[in-house]
């Protein structure tokens, strides 16, 4: 199989929400890497959602990631797709890579790592890091020094670290050199959420000199 497209090789602040409201604010206050995580609902109870974040996506130039609906993804033409080890089983990746669109991989271990890598996706997540109540996980958090360890085999590849990220823990997960940080809860639970992203975004995508 050949490799999927490319993304760009930092993916930077990479928030994961449940609607099309979360994705619109975020576009608004400039966020450019993105996902739409919307978990048990059938095709067509989705497929609104998944089309109205795609076009928003497209509108603002941004990097908008579809978790899980793969069908709808390749329908809607999505910049990417986001799946975990088991979406790989059902999933069509043939399908996904003829139609363009880039594709994420969740990794939890060094069994996922090597099945995600022999897949050529166009990054890798590595998670979970920390302790998180967003999702009930069936492994421990992995911490920054087994994500320290994944990331001396992946210098090829982009490469985003996701679970119990908040903002006070951002510095030291971006000081391992991974290229994105995926959150959830440090955005949609922040007391102020405008301004934990301006701070996360600072953060992960500090501005270059001209
Ligand atoms: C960036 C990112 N990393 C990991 C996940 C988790 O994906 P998955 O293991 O398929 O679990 P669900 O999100 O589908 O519950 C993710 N969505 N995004
Ligand atoms: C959706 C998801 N996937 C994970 C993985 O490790 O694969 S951790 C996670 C939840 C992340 O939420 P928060 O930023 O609130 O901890
Ligand atoms: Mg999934």
């Amino acid at each position: 199989m050949s490799a999927f497209p490319a993304t760009v090789s930092r993916l930077g602040l990479y928030p994961v929400v449940d609607s099309v409201e979360w994705i619109e604010r975020l576009l608004d206050a400039g966020v450019r890497t993105l996902q739409l995580r919307i978990k048990d609902q059938s095709d067509e109870a989705a497929e609104a959602a998944v089309a109205q974040a795609i076009a928003l996506g497209k509108s603002y130039d941004a990097r908008l990631f579809i978790n899980d609906y793969w069908r709808l993804a390749i329908k809607h033409q999505a910049y990417g797709v986001h799946l975990g080890q088991e979406d790989l089983a059902v999933a069509d990746l043939a399908q996904i890579r003829q139609a363009g669109l880039r594709l994420g991989i969740s990794t939890h271990d060094d069994a996922e790592l090597d099945r995600a890598l022999a897949i050529q996706p166009s990054y890798i997540a590595l998670g979970h890091i920390f302790p998180t109540r967003t999702k009930q996980m069936p492994s421990a958090p992995q911490g920054l020094a087994e994500l320290q360890r994944h990331l001396t085999r992946l210098t090829h590849i982009p490469t985003v670290a996701i679970g119990g990220i908040s903002v006070a823990r951002a510095p030291a997960v971006l000081a391992t050199g991974v290229g994105g940080i995926a959150v959830v809860s440090a955005i949609t639970e922040a007391e102020d959420w405008h301004e934990a992203t301006r701070t996360l975004l600072a953060l992960a995508e500090p501005a270059q000199p001209a």
